[in-house]
């Protein structure tokens, strides 16, 4: 990871600042998260060992309503990076007009190396950790890098255990039998379709003859792939740690969905390994490239879809993509947004283009609340409503004229959308 991405969400909160119309007191307060708890967490493990993991939640500002975000499992977690993301979730949250704050959870471990029981293990006490903290009107908890509706079922009930009653609302993400909505697993991925296809309506360019590389195929990339797939857009690069497939013809999205799907990697699916033959559809000529060179494909669309910090000073002169659009949380630093905006590369930023997932939990929220369940078209209708509305406002806060790109735009909105929710609360107790 290039730079520290609290520093990176800090130094976008400055470059926007400038148009921003926020009270420089209440601006000073918003770079600060309002809480960070950290929690040591035992677990036994079902080797028989006892391992002691380390996770945090962060609420970084409550100000526009209870606290909204997700959780990560990954070795790399940081107590700046969970709480660079809860700041990106405030922001996000204001951007796309919920009634949220931002929040983020993390817990240091690597998923790939425990069992199923252990997750479970570790889920509980993650839970039972940061229980104080959480509710269904104080702080919502989601899905984010390496963790799903399962993970939520057993943070569900886990809260619920302590309730005495079933409380499905004190997270999203659910499976659809205990509470969950339709479309919250393909939302984050729909998302960054709807916003792509706005973005070359709004360049005048068409979608069909575009070309697009995604770093990243797991929940969001795998579903932005389909999507944009199915949108006919060519989608000639993706990857997962192991590496990217490349095919300039195109991949074949779906044959590699069900390779992917099956608890495949990316590098057994590629020409030259015969791991994955049966898998592998013949027409599919992937050969397999490094990430690093993923992310410098002459493509139209390049949409990093893994984790932050990945677009930087260092590889930025090496970018060919004629736009970004950022699937992750914090893939650009600033160094390279300054870059990219100098060279007028559209970046559609992360607070817009990865809304979705947040959008659709705030969908299962309110039929939560309402005890009440809506249908998938109702939900996916929804979705592009809102997510298209902030479109529009980041587009016309970008024309302007004033800010140099998108994301600034995007920023000056939430920023003062942000503040002016703490203005009208008064900043003291
Ligand atoms: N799941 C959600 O609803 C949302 C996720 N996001 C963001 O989207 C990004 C991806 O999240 P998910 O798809 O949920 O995670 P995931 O765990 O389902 O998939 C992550 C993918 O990235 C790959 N990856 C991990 N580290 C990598 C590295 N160093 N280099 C290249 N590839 C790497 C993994 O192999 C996998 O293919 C994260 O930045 C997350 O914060 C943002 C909004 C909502
Ligand atoms: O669905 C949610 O509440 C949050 C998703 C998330 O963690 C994110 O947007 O980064």
């Amino acid at each position: 990871m290039a730079d520290d991405p609290f520093d990176n969400m800090l130094a976008q909160m400055d470059r926007a600042a400038e148009y921003a119309d926020v009270d420089e007191g209440v601006f000073e307060r918003l770079k600060h998260p309002e809480r960070t708890l950290k929690v040591t967490l035992p677990v036994e493990l079902e080797s028989g060992e006892v391992e002691v993991f380390e996770g945090y939640r962060c609420q970084y500002d409550g100000a526009r309503g209870p606290f909204k975000g997700g959780v990560r499992y990954h070795p790399t977690v940081t107590q700046e990076e969970v709480e660079a993301l809860a700041g990106w979730m405030t922001w996000k949250a204001a951007l796309v007009d919920l009634p949220y704050g931002g929040a983020k959870g993390g817990v240091i471990c690597e998923p790939k190396d425990l069992t199923e029981r252990d997750l479970e293990r570790l889920t509980r006490r993650y839970t039972e950790g940061i229980r104080r903290m959480i509710g269904p009107e104080i702080d919502v908890p989601a899905p984010d890098m390496n963790t799903n509706p399962q993970t939520m079922a057993w943070m569900m009930d886990t809260y619920s255990m302590y309730e005495g009653y079933s409380v499905p609302q004190v997270v999203t993400g659910k499976p659809l039998e205990i509470g969950g909505t339709p479309g919250r697993v393909e939302a984050t991925g729909r998302g960054v379709s709807i916003v792509t296809e706005r973005l070359f309506e709004y360049l005048d360019r068409e979608l069909t003859d575009a070309t697009v590389a995604i770093q990243g195929f797991g929940n969001v990339g795998s579903n932005a792939a389909q999507l944009l797939d199915e949108m006919g857009a060519t989608v000639v690069a993706t990857s997962d740690v192991t590496g990217a497939a490349y095919d300039p013809d195109g991949l074949d999205v779906a044959a590699l969905a069900d390779h992917v799907g099956a608890g495949g990697l990316i590098e057994e699916y590629t020409a030259g390994d015969t791991r994955s033959e049966p898998e592998r559809s013949p027409e599919d000529d992937a050969e397999l490239v490094t990430n690093e060179t993923l992310l410098t494909l002459d493509v139209d669309v390049l949409v990093p879809a893994a984790i932050e910090g990945v677009i930087t000073a260092d590889n930025v002169d090496d970018l060919r993509a004629g736009a970004i659009v950022e699937a992750a949380n914090g893939p650009t630093t600033v160094a390279a947004d300054e870059v990219l905006s100098g060279r007028d590369v559209p970046v559609v930023p992360d607070i817009l283009a990865n809304a979705g997932g947040v959008i659709v939990s705030y969908l299962e929220w309110v039929q939560n609340a309402q005890e009440f369940s809506w249908p998938l078209e109702t939900v996916n209708a929804e979705l592009e409503r809102r997510i298209g509305s902030a479109f529009d406002d980041t587009i016309e806060r970008y024309d302007v004229g004033d800010v140099p790109d998108l994301r600034t735009a995007a920023y000056t909105l939430a920023l003062e959308r942000t503040a002016s929710a703490h203005e009208y609360r008064g900043l003291f107790p």
